[in-house]
């Protein structure tokens, strides 16, 4: 079955390296024991920094959370100083990798184009693309919406022409609303993703979960409902149970009468 949530976790470079794999451990145990992943219905990963991504992979063995880079290059091979390349990834038991985050266009000036050639390269190497979409500024849900599908349409365009038809996630993130106190309100969220997923749904061959990123942490998906396919949460989920929680929250969603016909 088709997982029917998504819940990742970027670490960004929040963390030092024994920190991390504590970390990780400590969330290892806590899926291992929720029920939720009886249900099999949910997708979880998660996005550490790039050394720890082999101490990352090992801690999670046996789990069903997939381990991903926050970056990767275009290119799959070659005189890239510094780039880390899609095949490397998946060679090591990668499976997913994070596109374009609203912070890599800020700091590293990454383009349209750069973002579009990588989800082509994550698609190329078999890895699912998490592509990082949404507003900079405040604006009416269906102008994000637009800029949201323009976005995602320019990141995915060039893979489809090659034929690469394999699953991405969207991660909708309005720009505003990550590293703030508080997420964007659950109304605005719910219609932005829903509005999103349906004009992705239209010309599709691979899947295209939405998921909701910028300052998501517990209560957020209580108050989304079915609204969104996920959550992609930051510095919410540091605390070992702030993430329990929000598994328990996607247990009671994924068991409500709504989600079982
Ligand atoms: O950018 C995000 C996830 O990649 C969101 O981060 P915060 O939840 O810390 O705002």
């Amino acid at each position: 079955m088709k997982p029917q949530l998504t819940l990742g976790v970027s670490l960004k470079m929040y963390f030092g390296y024994q920190q991390t794999l504590e970390w990780s451990r400590q969330i290892a145990d806590i899926v291992r024991r929720h029920p939720v992943i009886r249900e099999g219905q949910v997708e979880l990963f998660v996005f550490p920094s790039l050394p720890a991504i082999a101490g990352t992979l090992e801690a999670f063995r046996g789990t069903s959370v997939s381990v991903g880079a926050q970056n990767m290059f275009w290119e799959d091979a070659g005189a890239y100083t510094g780039e880390v390349s899609g095949t490397m990834l998946r060679e090591m038991g990668c499976g997913y990798v994070e596109i374009g985050h609203a912070e890599r266009r800020r700091y590293f000036s990454e383009t349209d184009k750069q973002i579009a050639d990588k989800t082509t390269a994550a698609l190329r190497n078999a890895l699912i693309p998490v592509i990082c979409i949404g507003e900079a500024q405040r604006c009416t849900a269906a102008q994000a919406i637009e800029q949201a599908v323009d976005q995602a349409q320019q990141a995915l365009a060039p893979a489809e022409k090659q034929g690469l038809h394999g699953d991405a996630i969207l991660a909708y993130e309005p720009q505003w609303a990550i590293g703030a106190k508080e997420p964007a309100s659950a109304d605005f969220i719910g219609e932005v993703c829903e509005g999103l997923a349906a004009r992705l749904a239209e010309n599709a061959h691979g899947a295209r979960r939405v998921i909701y990123g910028g300052s998501a942490g517990p209560g957020l998906l209580t108050q989304l409902g079915s609204r969104t396919g996920g959550l992609f949460l930051g510095r919410f989920s540091h605390q070992p149970a702030a993430y329990k929680a929000i598994l328990d929250e996607a247990f009671t969603l994924l068991l409500s009468p709504a989600n079982r016909s």
